[in-house]
């Protein structure tokens, strides 16, 4: 396994307002390295997008695992903390990569010459009350879902479809509670989408789960 990103720029301070790589994390960094060789050479990414970066370490690993610099890497945060600390965690470790503070994909088409070919979220998807996933503290919003945690990942699903590229791949994480097989008979039903489940694992009493999706058959 490549070795995880170096994060020793980030200090416990910064924790308090950026979400700090925990299972979910490692979890997609796994579903990531397992898949490298498919996304090397049968994707062949011109652009990744990650939604919600946090401290940048699935972003910046995925850079370390492309290796050749070549592919355009982009990150998303609704918080302004998450995204300064995206970059410095990818000056940090020597990848490039652009960060923008916004909603989900809000202002980001502008910036976009070609469709997305890797996109990755790891969302908020602990069960909630609806208010909780606007808070206005940027911790609480790193994990809170809402109604069966679903509330972030159902506005993503449509832009997944509008975003990704004829041969591009979504990795998205959830936990039971998010109903995965709803998810996946949604993207199916909806958009087509073919789907699989790339990793999980269990993370005390919670099931992790990174669904993998693409258009054609891979
Ligand atoms: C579970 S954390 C994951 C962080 C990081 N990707 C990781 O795996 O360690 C979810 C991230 O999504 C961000 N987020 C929450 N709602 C968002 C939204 N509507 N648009 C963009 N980012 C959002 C949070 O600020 C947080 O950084």
């Amino acid at each position: 396994m490549l070795p995880t990103p170096n994060l020793d720029h980030i200090t416990s301070n910064d924790y308090e307002n950026v979400y700090e790589p925990a299972e979910d994390t490692f979890l997609f960094l796994d579903a990531l390295e397992n898949d490298i060789e498919f996304l090397k050479n049968d994707v062949n990414p011109c652009i990744c997008l990650e939604i919600g970066s946090g401290t940048g370490c699935v972003s910046t690993f995925l850079g370390q695992l492309l290796g050749d610099g070549s592919t355009l890497l982009l990150c998303t945060d609704i918080n302004p903390f998450a995204t300064a600390i995206t970059v410095k965690t990818a000056i940090r470790n020597s990848i490039h990569l652009d960060a923008i503070t916004t909603n989900l994909t809000s202002g980001l088409l502008p910036r976009l010459y070609h469709k997305v070919d890797i996109l990755c979220f790891n969302p908020p998807y602990v069960v909630t009350s609806s208010e909780d996933v606007n808070s206005k503290n940027f911790i609480e919003r790193a994990w809170a879902g809402g109604i069966y945690g679903r509330e972030v990942i159902d506005r993503m699903l449509p832009l997944a479809n509008d975003l990704l590229s004829s041969n591009g791949v979504f990795y998205l994480l959830v936990i039971s509670d998010n109903k995965p097989d709803e998810i996946c008979e949604r993207m199916w039903r909806d958009y087509k989408f073919q789907f699989k489940i790339s990793a999980s694992r269990l993370a005390g009493r919670e099931k992790q789960f990174i669904l993998k999706f693409w258009r054609n058959q891979t």
